[in-house]
């Protein structure tokens, strides 16, 4: 897999998704489902976006006992998507559980990555709320390698720390980092942020961009701005 763009699809309804995609009518962009999409249209919407002809990273983020979660993605895993995932914090033993139930009975799976430290969280707030006080870098690291060991295919995490978990992880161990905005642009929730051109620079495999497309004026611009930065 080389460097790409994904799109994260936040919308809350069918008809506004498959509207948004239209207006790709020279490209088929890498898509994220997540959270909003799913939990309002259900499995069909991951089945009609495949049709069209889009990767999908499939952001449900689980996190629950090693049993539970084995058993939800043995039910995911009868959807073909391109990538899937899961908490860090769940543990490795919930990690090695998911990899045994999404992997299929002819061995075939989709990649499965791991969120570190979500891209809204700061040293502030982790520290605070979260009582953890180790430096945020050595969280996400610590995560990273737990999430490496139990054998899974990557990560999900800021840009800023892509160079420095492909050190401790290998070049191959995919950083999908969201938490990107253009030069100037409001970052709203999110507080790990940094531009597509720096997230290249910083050694990302893919971007995860929402509003900054979705929400744009012309979202096709924006996306092909994005791919200009990143990828080209
Ligand atoms: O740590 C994380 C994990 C997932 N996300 C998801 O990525 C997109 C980002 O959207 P923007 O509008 O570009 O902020 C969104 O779907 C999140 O659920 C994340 O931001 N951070």
């Amino acid at each position: 897999m080389g460097k790409d763009v994904i799109i994260a699809l936040d919308f809350d309804s069918r008809e506004k998704t498959l509207a948004f995609l239209d207006r790709f009518t020279e490209e088929k962009p890498f898509v994220k489902v997540g959270m909003e999409l799913f939990y309002a249209e259900g499995p069909a919407i991951v089945r009609e976006i495949r049709r069209r002809g889009h990767r999908i990273f499939l952001d449900l983020k689980l996190h629950d006992i090693p049993n539970t979660v084995k058993k939800a993605m043995a039910a995911l895993s009868a959807l073909d998507v391109d990538i899937i995932n899961l908490h860090a914090a769940g543990t490795a033993a919930m990690m090695t559980a998911a990899l045994e139930g999404l992997t299929r009975p002819d061995g075939t799976r989709p990649l499965l990555i791991a969120v570190t430290q979500l891209t809204s969280t700061d040293q502030e707030r982790m520290e605070r709320e979260l009582l953890i006080h180790a430096p945020l870098e050595e969280v996400v690291l610590s995560y990273a390698s737990n999430a490496a060991a139990a054998g899974l295919d990557g990560v999900v995490c800021s840009p800023l720390e892509a160079g420095a978990i492909h050190r401790r992880c290998g070049a191959s161990f995919l950083t999908v980092t969201p938490g990107v905005r253009f030069a100037g642009g409001d970052a709203g929730d999110q507080k790990r942020v940094t531009t597509p051109a720096k997230a290249r620079e910083l050694g990302s495999d893919y971007i995860v961009v929402g509003r900054p497309i979705t929400q744009a004026e012309n979202p096709v611009a924006a996306y092909r701005r994005c791919v200009r930065e990143f990828v080209d």
